[in-house]
């Protein structure tokens, strides 16, 4: 493994999402990182990829350096060739070049912009640090794809121990326009794990076809989680009336009483979750959202030894 942007980078994601379960039966500690530094640069906040991908590091024996780059850095430029005589202080090739030569590896956060669906599905920021970067870059979400998250999110549904089991992709409300990247990224890795999937979400909410084509669609949440095992709930904006939030009929809130219409499913949501508006309390209180949040902890440490391994 070069990078860590995206399931295509992965030689072998089963075996990936099997170490990650072993490393939670039996955290061993590996000192591959002795002597090695990973960047953790954030265009975005974070408390789960920030904490758990510091963790992960440290257990490996790794220095971490973080920057909040948007809060204490420079002014990125991201446009080649522009004459900067504007508010951005420093050009991204710049920028990348001089962090990752303090580092072994380099992480970066940056979210979608929801205004430029070229730009943001162009992954630009993300594209910049990898021709850039003279070290292995890992992806902590960028604009499409949030693959910590789901090869946690693999592992976690794995660790349920159900054979193939039927896991339904929920759009839910949220107050304001959100990216598509971890349900997309969450589509994206479900086929390395056996599983029946389907999406649901409002009549305007079609995700891009090249990651929703191929598994069952509906409208009808209730339809849906009929024979659920595992219920993900996640909110995005529009992909086709790129970042518009088009008004929606009936209720998408998961309630105790949706999930009563499943087979006792689990509940998970990537976090942070906007109580009683995504789900309500009692969903939230009865899942298995922090072992998942948890899981994150060995999803890095997992992508990181590899990473070193090949350094
Ligand atoms: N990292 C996991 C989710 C990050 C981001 N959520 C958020 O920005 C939620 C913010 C809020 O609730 O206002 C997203 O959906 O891609
Ligand atoms: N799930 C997740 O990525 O959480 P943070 O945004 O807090 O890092």
């Amino acid at each position: 493994m070069k990078h860590f942007t995206s399931i295509e980078d992965v030689d072998d994601p089963q075996q990936l999402i099997q170490q990650v379960v072993d490393l939670k039966q039996n955290p061993t500690s590996s000192s591959v990182g002795r002597q090695k530094t990973v960047g953790l640069i954030f265009f975005n906040p974070s408390l789960r990829t920030r904490l758990s991908t510091q963790k992960a590091a440290q257990n490996l024996g790794m220095d971490v350096i973080v920057l909040n780059i948007s809060k204490d850095s420079w002014k990125v430029e991201f446009e080649d060739g522009t004459v900067m005589d504007g508010i951005s202080q420093e050009h991204i090739k710049d920028t990348v070049k001089v962090i990752s030569s303090y580092c072994d590896i380099l992480a970066v956060r940056s979210f979608a912009t929801l205004r430029d669906r070229e730009k943001d599905y162009g992954e630009q920021v993300l594209n910049n640090f990898i021709e850039h970067s003279s070290v292995p870059v890992i992806s902590m979400e960028s604009a499409t794809l949030h693959p910590l998250q789901s090869l946690t999110d693999m592992a976690t549904i794995a660790d349920i121990g159900i054979k193939k089991p039927k896991v339904v992709l929920s759009w839910t409300p949220h107050p304001k326009p959100l990216p598509q990247a971890v349900a997309n990224s969450f589509l994206q890795w479900l086929p390395a794990i056996e599983a029946d999937i389907t999406i649901t979400h409002p009549q305007g909410y079609e995700l891009a076809e090249s990651f929703a084509d191929g598994f069952m669609q509906t409208y009808d949440q209730e339809e849906a989680f009929k024979d659920a095992n595992v219920i993900y709930a996640k909110n995005w904006s529009s992909y086709t009336d790129y970042g518009a939030t088009p008004n929606v009929n009936g209720t998408w809130t998961i309630t105790p009483e949706k999930m009563a219409l499943t087979n006792q499913a689990e509940f998970m949501h990537c976090l942070p979750i906007r109580r009683n508006v995504v789900a309500s309390d009692e969903v939230i209180d009865h899942s298995i959202v922090y072992q998942q949040a948890k899981n994150r902890e060995y999803a890095a440490q997992a992508v990181l030894q590899n990473l070193l391994e090949n350094l």
